[in-house]
């Protein structure tokens, strides 16, 4: 039927039927066989039931693969040796692995325990994420910090054994770039707390503009902060400059070699404004004192230093020995991921200071209270906080006339009657005094 099929397409040619024979043939029996296939399924259909054959179908298909299982698990000598053997060391890599992460995280979490303990002893109390561990030493400085030897041999040679807990908590927090806010009573250390840290990373001076900025709400504290700052950097050549009167009017700041500047916040925004002083490669912003920094009169001065403190890897804290919400949320907008480390608890006094409120009723009242103390347990000297420059002169001329010695500092005094009131050599026993903004 091909045959008569396809042969319009050889009319005109002559097959050579003798000459291809052979292949003639073959195509034949081909032709034969191509009918098979076509059969095969009704022979399927025609034998046995469909359930047998699929029970065939199945036991065969069940027996092939028990036999490739077979197969499979046959020992092979050599091959299956070292599979085995391979899977083994597999295995036992999997399991060291995991005794390793084990290990690490025993030692995380026995660290993280030891540090909530340490703090608990010392009255850290902290908040933020990954807080680092404090320092239970000021050899840590060294061992942990690789701090230069001269922060160890000024830290003997100012006496201080251990560092208080404010540096312990403080310090490591500075030195691994984290912001934070620090909270700690009057006296506890906070100056040293940031003055470290700054020192230890700005590491030496140099001539590339002010790197760092205090700010203190007064001109004495600003000028205590520079001394301390200067005690813990004897022996090196840093730049450390406190913006004086004189430095603020009379210095060209494009030349200034300055590595730490401290001074209270007009001043430096005056030289912004006038003198063009250049903060923008500022590392550290510090604002001692916050509390005070951030009251009415001069929270816009401190916001345009830290608008020209642009450096955007600037590291900005805050120390205060109160703490107020209001301040704390201010103070957010500004810092980013910051670390809360409080002393004792927040807003407090030193524990070592014993504190009472008495009722007076009325102005007068407070005089007679405070007679009457002198009179029963206030044994001198004394020093006696007033609101302003005003009361402090009235309270003077008031218990000047007492049977005992008074003295008076406010902001009318010139910076040399102030420094001549210092307290060590303080001979009266009762000082009034005025904190000036
Ligand atoms: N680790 C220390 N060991 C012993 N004395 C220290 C230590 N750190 C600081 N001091 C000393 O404690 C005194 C108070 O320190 P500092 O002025 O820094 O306290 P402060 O918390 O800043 O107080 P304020 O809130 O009044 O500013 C200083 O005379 C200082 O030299």
């Amino acid at each position: 039927m091909a045959e008569r099929d396809t042969s319009f397409l050889f009319s005109g040619t002559s097959f050579n039927r003798k000459k291809f024979a052979a292949v003639f043939t073959r195509f034949k029996e081909k032709k034969g066989n191509d009918v098979s296939p076509r059969t095969e399924p009704k022979l399927v259909e025609d034998a046995t039931p469909a359930f047998q054959e699929d029970e065939g179908v199945k036991t065969h298909y069940v027996d092939k693969k028990r036999k490739r299982k077979a197969v499979d698990s046959d020992p092979v000598e050599g091959f299956s040796v070292f599979k085995s053997s391979k899977s083994q060391k597999a295995n036992e890599g999997d399991q060291q692995a995991e005794n390793a992460i084990m290990l690490e995280k025993k030692e995380y979490y026995r660290q993280l325990e030891g540090d909530a303990i340490f703090r608990k002893k010392h009255n850290i109390h902290v908040s933020g994420s990954n807080v680092p561990s404090p320092l239970r030493s000021f050899a840590e400085l060294k061992s942990r910090f690789s701090s230069k030897s001269y922060i160890l041999r000024n830290l003997a040679e100012l006496g201080f054994e251990e560092p208080t807990p404010i540096q312990r908590q403080a310090i490591p927090v500075l030195l691994s770039g984290r912001e934070c806010f620090a909270c700690a009573p009057t006296g506890s250390g906070k100056t040293f707390a940031f003055v470290c840290p700054i020192l230890m990373k700005l590491k030496r001076a140099s001539k590339d503009g002010v790197r760092a900025v205090i700010l203190c709400p007064t001109r004495e504290l600003a000028a205590q902060t520079a001394r301390e700052c200067k005690k813990l950097a004897k022996g090196r050549k840093f730049y450390i400059k406190l913006m004086t009167k004189q430095l603020v009017k009379g210095a060209d700041f494009s030349k200034l070699c300055c590595d730490i500047l401290i001074s209270t916040p007009f001043r430096v925004q005056f030289a912004i404004r006038k003198k063009k002083l250049d903060l923008s490669k500022v590392e550290f912003l510090i604002l001692d004192e916050s509390d005070k920094l951030f009251e009415l009169g001069l929270v816009k001065q401190v916001d345009s230093v830290v608008k020209a403190c642009s450096n955007p890897s600037i590291l900005r804290s805050l120390f205060s020995a109160t703490l107020p919400d209001t301040v704390e949320e201010l103070a957010r907008t500004i810092m980013h991921d910051a670390i809360r480390v409080i002393i004792g608890r927040k807003n407090s006094a030193s524990e070592s200071i014993k504190q009472k409120l008495v009722f007076v009723g009325s102005e007068e009242g407070k005089l007679l209270a405070l007679r009457q103390s002198f009179a029963e347990s206030l044994n001198p000297p004394v020093l006696v906080f007033v609101q302003n420059k005003e009361r402090a002169k009235e309270l003077y001329n008031e218990v000047k006339f007492d049977d005992i010695r008074a003295g008076v500092i406010h902001a009318d005094l010139s910076q040399v009657q102030v420094v001549n009131h210092k307290i060590p050599k303080l001979t009266c026993e009762v000082l009034s005094l005025l904190i000036r903004f």
